[in-house]
């Protein structure tokens, strides 16, 4: 596997994400919880089998000794990073928003409890975690659905100087031609898929339509999370884009008097 690509330079960040994100009251994924993983082959034609696994062992490389998982879902992630004999003895807490969710991951890891921490938390505001309290922290597949600059700020305030944020999302292809036959792809077969796949559950099927939206590209991504002072930041894009793997480091030190 190729290393990730140092920070070349960058266009402007794009806004945040904050749209309307008041569906999350609504519990989609608690609904959908126990068909999720079926979803995700099928939407994904099973390539998220093979992000997850590049996102767990890029985790995994890391020194870290408490790694907060946000928006685990299923506990996919944390299930491919336990398979490294290098995370034995570490602290893993996992969490979501969703509690059904969260059961289901907490029932998939059932056989690995001795580092396992299950909470249930937002991404975008998290009292019950301390400043500074995480040596990294993994968020996969979830930044498109909640207020990204909150979330990314939360981040950014739990993890101890020097820790380290992982991120797995979805990105833009290249060539751009590639990028419009993709949405494209989209646009025409997610509405039907989503429709057939959530029995009709018109909020989970709008989630699913959010997909659909624009995602910054890896390189408006690594500059957003530049200008909130991240440090040290890489990309990785996995099946030609549709995904990348962002690394970025809280720094060390704060800003000097
Ligand atoms: C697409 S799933 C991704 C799950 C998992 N990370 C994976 O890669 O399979 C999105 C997850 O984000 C959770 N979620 C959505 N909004 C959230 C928020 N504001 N805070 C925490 N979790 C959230 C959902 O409950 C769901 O489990």
């Amino acid at each position: 596997m190729p290393g990730l690509e140092p920070l070349a330079p960058t266009p402007a960040p794009t806004p945040g994400n904050a749209a309307d994100f008041s569906w999350q009251q609504d519990d989609v994924f608690g609904r959908i919880a126990s068909r999720y993983d079926r979803l995700c082959d099928l939407f994904s034609l099973g390539l998220h089998r093979l992000w997850k696994r590049r996102v767990a062992r890029v985790i995994a490389d890391e020194p870290w000794t408490t790694l907060l998982d946000g928006a685990t879902g299923t506990g996919d992630i944390i299930l491919r990073l336990l398979a490294h004999e290098r995370v034995a003895g570490r602290t893993v807490i996992a969490s979501d928003i969703s509690e059904a969710m969260l059961a289901r991951a907490r029932q998939r890891l059932a056989c690995h409890p001795a580092h396992l921490q299950f909470e249930v938390l937002n991404l975008e505001s998290m009292p019950s975690m301390a400043d500074a309290s995480v040596d990294a922290y993994s968020i996969s597949l979830a930044l498109k659905i909640c207020d990204r600059p909150a979330a990314l700020q939360e981040a950014l305030r739990v993890l101890k100087p020097g820790g380290r944020l992982i991120l797995l999302e979805a990105s833009t292809l290249r060539p751009a031609w590639l990028q419009r036959a993709y949405l494209t792809y989209m646009a025409l077969c997610m509405p039907l898929l989503g429709w057939l796949a959530t029995g009709g559950d018109a909020s989970a099927y709008r989630y699913l339509l959010l997909g659909i939206r624009g995602f910054p590209s890896a390189e408006q991504l690594a500059a957003e999370l530049e200008g909130m002072g991240f440090e040290e930041l890489g990309f990785e894009r996995l099946s030609l884009g549709i995904v990348a793997i962002h690394t970025a480091r809280k720094p060390r030190y704060g800003p000097r008097a």
